[in-house]
C-alpha cells in the first residue's frame, strides 16, 4: 500500500471540529473530555512538535509538523487512533520544513493553517482570537508578532492551560527578531501584552530547546526569563547585539513553507 496512514486518519467519522473566525475572550465553558498531549522532538532542528487529540471524539491536531519526522507523527496518530484535523504551524519558518503539505497529501481530513500575516498559503489563514475547535477543546489563537510578523502563539485551557508559544517566548530565551520582519520592540510588546498576563501556572510550550528544556511555566518566564524580564530599551539592545549566524536551511526553508500548508 502506498500510504500506510490514509486509512487511521480518513476512518473515523467525522466529528465537531471546527475553526470560528469571530474573536473571543480567552473564556471556555468547561471541557467536556480528557485530552491527549504528546511533546516530539527533531534533534536536527532542535525543534517540538506537539500532538493534541480530543479523546471522546479521537480528534486531534498537531502543530508545527517537521517534513523529515511525518513519518514518525503519522505512526503516533494512527497508533493512537486519533483522526488530524488540523496542521497548525506558529510561523513561517526559516530552519525546517514544515510537514504540513505532506500531512495534508496522507491525511486529507487535516487541513493546514497558519497566521494570514506570515504571507503563507495555507487552508485556513488564521488571525488573533480566532479558535480552533477539536471536540471538546478550543485552541485561542493570539497573534504575538516579533520574531516575525506573522506569529502566533496558540493557548488552550485544556490539561491545566498550555500556551505553544511558537518561537516568540522560548524557555529562558526568545526568538531572534534580525530577519523575516523581526522586530525586537514587537516581540516584547507582544510576551508581556499577552503571554505574560496568562495565568502564571500556565505551562509554555515552545518551538524549539537549544539548552535541555522541554516545559516552563509562564510564571517561571516572567521570573527567570534573561531576555524577557528587561524593560523594552534593554531588551531592544541585546536583541540587537546578538549577531547569530543565520539558520542553515533558511534560504530552502523560507520558500518551501510559504508554499506547503497550502
Ligand atoms: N542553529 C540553528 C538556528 C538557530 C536559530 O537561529 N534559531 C532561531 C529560531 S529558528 S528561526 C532563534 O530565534 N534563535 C534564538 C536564539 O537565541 O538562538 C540552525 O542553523 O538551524
Ligand atoms: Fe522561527
Amino acid at each position: 500500500m502506498n500510504n500506510p496512514h490514509s486509512a487511521a486518519c480518513i476512518s473515523h467519522e467525522a466529528v465537531t471540529a471546527a475553526v470560528y473566525a469571530t474573536p473571543s475572550p480567552l473564556v471556555q465553558d468547561a471541557v467536556s473530555s480528557t485530552t491527549t498531549f504528546r511533546q516530539l522532538f527533531d534533534a536536527t532542528s532542535s525543534t517540538f512538535t506537539y500532538l493534541l487529540g480530543d479523546d471522546s471524539s479521537k480528534t486531534a491536531i498537531i502543530i508545527d509538523p517537521v517534513l523529515d519526522q511525518v513519518e514518525r507523527d503519522l505512526q503516533i496518530v494512527e497508533e493512537l487512533g486519533l483522526t488530524l484535523r488540523y496542521a497548525l504551524n506558529t510561523h513561517c519558518h526559516a530552519d525546517h520544513v514544515t510537514g504540513s503539505g505532506e500531512i495534508k497529501k496522507r491525511c486529507p481530513l487535516t487541513k493546514s493553517a497558519i497566521s494570514e500575516a506570515s504571507g503563507c498559503k495555507a487552508d485556513i489563514l488564521l488571525h488573533d482570537g480566532d479558535e480552533v475547535h477539536f471536540g471538546g477543546n478550543i485552541l485561542h489563537v493570539l497573534a504575538t508578532p516579533g520574531h516575525t510578523n506573522g506569529c502566533m502563539s496558540y493557548y488552550t485551557e485544556s490539561l491545566g492551560g498550555m500556551i505553544f508559544t511558537g518561537d516568540t517566548l522560548l524557555i529562558r530565551g526568545c526568538g531572534r527578531t534580525d530577519f523575516q520582519e523581526g522586530n525586537a520592540r514587537k516581540l516584547h510588546r507582544s510576551v508581556h501584552r499577552k503571554l505574560f498576563t496568562l495565568p502564571a501556572s500556565t505551562k509554555v510550550y515552545p518551538a524549539h530547546d537549544y539548552k535541555g528544556h522541554a516545559c516552563s511555566t509562564i510564571g517561571e518566564e516572567m521570573a527567570f526569563n534573561p531576555r524577557l524580564r528587561l524593560h523594552e530599551d534593554a531588551f531592544k539592545k541585546l536583541m540587537d547585539d546578538l549577531h547569530l549566524p543565520y539558520p542553515k536551511m533558511m534560504d530552502l526553508a523560507v520558500p518551501a513553507n510559504t508554499q506547503c500548508g497550502s
